[in-house]
């Protein structure tokens, strides 16, 4: 709803109440609507001032709203009618003013931030566009270029960028709704057409089609197959181009186009699935709400290689301090170093004080004897991993939390050789880890849930976005992904190339192809993994390799390309071609298309032609396969944590949601159909048989993915 009050003698307040970010429900937008009709009507009232309950003006749209029949007065005309008032009218934005909360701000006749205000576009996030009149007011207040970047990245800006920009009329320390009063009280009276950017020309340039084309180029470089962009960009030409109400026409038929699409819908299902992630719980009934994370102030960071230097890195830029140790002063003065300088240059783009002070880098053990949590981020080893858990139980306080960044290794192995089972996590940093989003924090059968809330508290500290997994082979992310790579080197033996492969996996929207990723890491990250687990072992001829393990299917070309020193960028060549080691342009290498037809010819493999539906329908849905059968062991609280492991971790395009949305979309089952069918096809690939949650689902009639929770329940409480 909204609140009408008369403050002074002449002005009006309306505010905004719809707790917690006073979104425009239809029941704000109703009484936006009798709020300003009242105000109108009060021979008294000379100004109006809009402003947010709880210091928050309006965090837009009510997204919840998106999936009903939407029901009200619709935001156009009501924003119209605010800009087209003759009574003057301001905005105090405190909080935030986001989506179509900025829209309104943007009708109004001036407006006043908070220093702390935050202000933006963010509907391109939601597959959408700012369609109440965003794409046409904001270019004519502040030009194509400006109004082109902060619409089509949906970047949050500041007060003082906001002022800079020209978005706002004035910024202030303190209450926002009292500087709007004594703004209006010092212009009430002067002409408001100049203040109506309804009314201003187009926001023509000379070099509006330069502008707009590099734009273009830049959305789909930076969000290949993302139609929002694309639109957003159509809608600011428009603005450049066309009258406002023919712009407004543009604006709505692109909205409509937009609002329909299921990538709006995938976006949108995102949007809800992190905000769930954030609501973790265990299997034991712990959850976020009930389970009390004490708080972190030191922390112990072991090993400065490229996951603890990042580590590092995130924690200090949290304002946290840090203990570094490494093994030698060598190491010490390498990692020091990188350290160092990222964060120098972070204080330097930020223009914040260097926050160094909070490191401090040491050989020796005992300066961790008063640190509140550790972070072990030695090689992945298990040996060397366990001498260090021991090592640390000799100088760590006896509540300190123990945690491994280990990408896959079992999490009650390494508790098991510690003191303090309960307080030992695994938190699985993505490389780099102060680039990288997505953090699992991986709960073992005897972590407490304290343990976990405050590796998850501590996680959202260091701005990632955490998902509360249970401990198993490669925990989600890499264990799904096993079987996706998987499929993507089966089809190279059958006929395909890494270019092939990796094109139809670009187009699909992932922000890489498999084998580009797989030179980026190293391919011998992989090979150490499977000598490890016993997959490669001396008994196997190196001239031909079986390709078979296990009684499995298994392809060997990795393991060759490995012993033929090809590691990937860093050695020049890997499944691409390099210019130099450490060179980051992937070509074509006619080395490698003639070592997969040999490879071919050597076991009598006849190449065949493969689609890129193929390549999809192989690799995507064995990884939702995989996705179910975690979910049916209950690895994770839902199909949503899934889905934002692979959104922030693994270059998941955003508007297909996550790969268990995405076989939702597609439907369960089809996904089914074509499981079984490629299973048919081999055999000696166990997983591609459908998952018994898959088969669930689909006999009882594939209920929406919000539903599946309570079918999972049901499974288990089947076993
Ligand atoms: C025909 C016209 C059709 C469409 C018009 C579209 C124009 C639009 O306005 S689209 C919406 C644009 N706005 C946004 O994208 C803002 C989204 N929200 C955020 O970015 C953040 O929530 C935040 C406002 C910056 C606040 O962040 P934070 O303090 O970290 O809290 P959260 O956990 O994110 O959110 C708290 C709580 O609020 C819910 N919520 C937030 N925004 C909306 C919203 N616009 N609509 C509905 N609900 C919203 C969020 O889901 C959380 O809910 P919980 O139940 O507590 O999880």
């Amino acid at each position: 709803m909204a609140l009408y009050t008369r403050v002074k003698e002449s002005i009006a307040v309306i505010t905004l109440k719809n707790p917690p970010v006073n979104a425009l429900s239809t029941a704000v937008r109703r009484g936006i609507v009798e709020s300003l009709s009242q105000a109108l009507q009060d021979e008294q009232v000379k100004a109006v001032v809009f402003c947010g309950e709880n210091n928050t003006f309006c965090g837009g749209a009510d997204i919840k709203e998106f999936s009903g029949s939407m029901s009200g007065p619709p935001l156009v005309p009501m924003i119209h009618s605010i800009e087209a008032s003759e009574k003057l009218i301001v905005a105090a934005i405190e909080g935030v003013a986001l989506g179509g909360g900025l829209e309104l701000a943007l009708g109004c006749h001036y407006r006043v931030a908070d220093t702390n205000a935050r202000l933006g576009l963010p509907e391109v996030t939601l597959g959408l566009l700012p369609a109440a009149g965003g794409t046409q007011r904001l270019p004519r207040l502040i030009g194509i270029t400006a109004a082109l970047e902060l619409i089509t990245t949906g970047r949050h800006i500041s007060a003082k960028e906001a002022l800079k920009l020209g978005i706002v009329d004035q910024v202030i320390e303190g209450n926002a709704v009292l500087a709007a009063m004594a703004l209006a009280l010092s212009v009430i009276g002067q002409p408001l057409n100049a203040r109506r950017l309804s009314l201003q020309a187009p926001a023509w340039v000379p070099d509006v089609d330069y502008v707009c084309e590099a734009a273009l180029a830049r959305v789909k470089q930076r969000s290949r197959g993302a139609m929002a962009p694309v639109a957003c960009v159509q809608a600011v030409r428009a603005a450049a181009m066309l009258p406002y109400s023919k712009g407004m026409e543009k604006e709505r038929q692109l909205m409509d186009m937009l609002f329909r699409s299921s990538q709006a819908r995938a976006m949108q299902y995102a949007f809800f699935a992190q905000r769930s992630a954030g609501k973790w719980s265990l299997p034991n009934g712990a959850q976020w709400n009930n389970t009390k994370a004490r708080n972190v102030e030191r922390v112990g960071v072991i090993g400065l290689g490229t996951m603890g230097q990042g580590i590092a890195v995130s924690l200090v830029k949290a304002g946290i301090s840090v203990v570094a140790i490494e093994v030698d002063t060598k190491q010490l003065e390498l990692g020091k170093k990188a350290v160092t300088a990222m964060l120098q240059r972070y204080a330097q783009r930020q223009g914040v004080s260097s926050p160094l002070h909070l490191l401090k880098f040491t050989l020796s053990f005992h300066q961790l004897r008063d640190v509140d949590l550790v972070i072990e981020a030695v090689f992945e080893d298990m040996n060397l991993k366990k001498r260090v858990f021991s090592e640390l139980c000799k100088v760590l306080k006896e509540n300190t939390i123990i945690c491994t960044n280990t990408s896959g290794l079992n999490v009650d192995e390494l508790a098991a050789v510690t003191d303090r089972q309960h307080l030992v996590v695994g938190m699985h940093f993505f490389a780099p880890a102060h680039v990288m989003r997505l953090l699992e924090v991986v709960y073992g059968s005897g972590s407490s849930p304290e343990a976990v809330a405050i590796a998850m508290a501590l996680g959202k500290r260091m701005q990632k976005v955490c998902v509360a997994v249970g401990n198993c082979s490669g925990f989600v992310g890499n264990r799904m992904l096993k079987h996706y790579m998987d499929q993507s080197v089966y089809l190279l033996e059958e006929g395909a190339t890494p270019e092939q492969v990796d094109q139809a996996l670009e187009e699909f929207g992932f922000a890489m192809g498999i084998f580009k990723v797989a030179d980026l890491s190293g391919l011998d990250v992989g090979w150490r993994v499977r000598k490890a687990s016993g997959l490669i072992s001396p008994d196997i001829d190196p001239v031909k390799p079986s390709r078979w393990r296990f009684g499995r299917r298994y392809c060997p070309l990795p393991d060759m390309l490995c012993q033929q020193g090809r590691l990937g960028q860093k050695t020049g060549h890997g499944w691409y071609l390099y210019n130099s080691p450490g060179s980051k342009e992937a070509k074509c290498d006619p080395e490698i298309l003639k070592f997969l037809e040999d490879y071919r010819l050597k076991y009598g493999i006849i190449p065949r032609r493969i689609s890129s539906q193929e390549v999809i329908e192989r690799c995507v849905f064995s990884l939702a396969n995989e996705g179910l059968r975690i979910l049916e062991e209950g690895i994770t609280a839902g199909p949503e944590d899934i889905d934002i492991i692979y959104l922030f971790g693994y270059g998941w395009p955003r508007y297909r949601g996550g790969p268990m949305f995405y076989a939702a979309q597609v439907g369960l089952s089809v996904v089914l159909e074509k499981l079984e069918h490629y299973h048919h096809l081999q055999p000696d690939v166990p997983s591609l048989e459908p998952s018994q949650l898959l088969r669930k689902l689909v006999a009882e009639g594939s209920p929406p993915i919000q539903q599946w929770k309570s079918h999972i329940k049901n499974l288990h409480s089947q076993l």
